[in-house]
């Protein structure tokens, strides 16, 4: 079996990967462009910042499985990978301590104007007077948009700075912010209107695209910082410049519109260029240790996929099914009594979307769990039932 890695990778994972009998082509360099023939024969493809497009699942056939050497998912067609039946996993919260860290590092760049300061320092300028203008931390109020992992550990290493911290996440209730050590917003809006900072960590979703909106930006006070450490088209790029060209927001981006795949390349982000903003290269991920965790997880994912099928941390699995009736088959444990079941189920025009089978105890007796995209009507219940030397009972639940 083929394991196609198209981004950097450590060595010593990947001899993880070659003990487990895997065919391992590590390919950091692989031009975007050639991926889906790269990954024709491939039955599992590791990829880091490399978009994987619905081209690539079109062409690789033997694709099984695509993992996300990090968290954020919106580099891959996944509606794409779920059409081909291809599994795609990710690795949440192996890298939220290193983009905690980052976050917190761009915070107070941004107040002390550190990255200013040592420039200035090295073309030989002495602003002491200039440089002493800034507000501090502590005391001061932060907003955090999408208290998931990265958000949770801002809010643990903001709160060790003295900071207030308030949070506005789509499921967070009064409960559980609290139980967090955070105080809720109802809104977007809300949130930003009442903080001295604003870090971002939503993920990118088509309901997320451009939540922070004109509006949200220009509810934060004049002089407030924004940190973006997730994706940038979560945010409105254009009202964005014209913020922070206008004075009136200092900005900590790490992530770019329109920034490269790769490692190296000729980029222009315009909103860096601007003195009131600093730009870094997407390295919120970029620590040894959090690249170690990375890897050691994507092995795991990979391990337990050849090894038994299963996928952790699979992103693409139905939560929900159009299924309408959940049948219920408690039955003895033979062969040949749940294709029975089956049969009796298609020849009725009824699709089975999913399927689960516990055994009981000794394994004598078993239940059958299938969800139906149709109701079966009585006469069906009936024809399962008159199975006696092989089923127990057949219950039908609507869902
Ligand atoms: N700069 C980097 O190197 C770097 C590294 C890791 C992650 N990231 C980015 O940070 C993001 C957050 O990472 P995380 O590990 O905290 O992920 P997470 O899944 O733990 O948190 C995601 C957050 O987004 C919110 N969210 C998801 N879908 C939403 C929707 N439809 N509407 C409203 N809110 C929604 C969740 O409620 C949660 O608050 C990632 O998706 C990724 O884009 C960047
Ligand atoms: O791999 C990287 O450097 C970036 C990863 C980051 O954007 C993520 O979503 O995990």
């Amino acid at each position: 079996m083929k394991v196609l890695i198209a981004d950097a990778f450590p060595k010593s994972r990947l001899a993880d990967l070659e003990a487990l009998g895997l065919a391992v082509e590590h390919r950091p360099d692989l031009p975007a462009a050639e991926l889906a023939d790269a990954a024709r024969d491939a039955a599992v493809l590791v990829v880091r910042s490399k978009q994987v497009p619905a081209a690539v699942f079109e062409r690789a056939r033997a694709l099984s499985l695509v993992v996300r050497a990090g968290a954020g998912v919106n580099t891959i067609d996944v509606a794409a990978a779920s059409r081909r039946g291809v599994y795609v996993s990710n690795c949440p919260g192996q890298n939220a301590v290193a983009v905690a860290e980052l976050t917190l590092g761009l915070l107070l760049a941004l107040d002390r104007r550190i990255p200013d300061n040592v420039a200035a320092l090295r073309e030989g300028r002495w602003d002491k007077k200039g440089f002493s203008a800034a507000r501090g931390l502590f005391g001061r109020t932060l907003g955090i948009a999408g208290l998931g992992t990265i958000g949770r550990e801002v809010a643990a290493r903001a709160r060790g700075f003295g900071m207030r911290v308030v949070a506005w996440s789509r499921s967070l209730d009064d409960a559980r912010a609290k139980a967090l050590g955070v105080e809720r917003a109802p809104d977007l809006v809300s949130l930003a209107r009442g903080c001295d900072a604003l870090s971002i960590h939503l993920a990118l979703k088509p309901e997320t695209r451009g939540a922070i909106s004109r509006e949200v930006l220009e509810a934060l006070p004049a002089g407030a910082l924004l940190v973006n450490t997730a994706r940038a088209e979560v945010v409105d790029q254009a009202a964005l410049l014209e913020r922070v060209r206008a004075g009136r927001l200092r900005v900590g981006a790490d992530v770019h519109a329109g920034e490269p795949e790769g490692g190296k390349a000729e980029f222009r982000s315009e909103l860096a260029t601007l003195p009131g903003a600093y730009g870094t290269h997407h390295i919120g991920a970029s620590t040894e240790q959090a690249q170690e965790a990375i890897a050691a997880e994507t092995v795991r994912i990979v391990a337990s996929f050849v090894r038994t099928g299963a996928v952790p941390n699979c992103v693409n699995v139905a939560k929900r099914t159009p299924a309408r009736a959940r049948l219920v088959v408690r039955h003895y444990d033979k062969v040949g009594v749940l294709a029975n079941v089956l049969g009796e189920i298609r020849n009725a025009g009824i699709n089975a979307q999913q399927i689960e089978n516990t055994v009981f105890d000794e394994a004598v007796a078993a239940s059958c769990v299938i969800a139906l995209d149709e109701a079966p009507d009585e006469a069906l219940l009936e024809r399962i039932r008159a199975r006696a030397d092989e089923v127990v009972s057949a219950e039908c639940f609507l869902v």
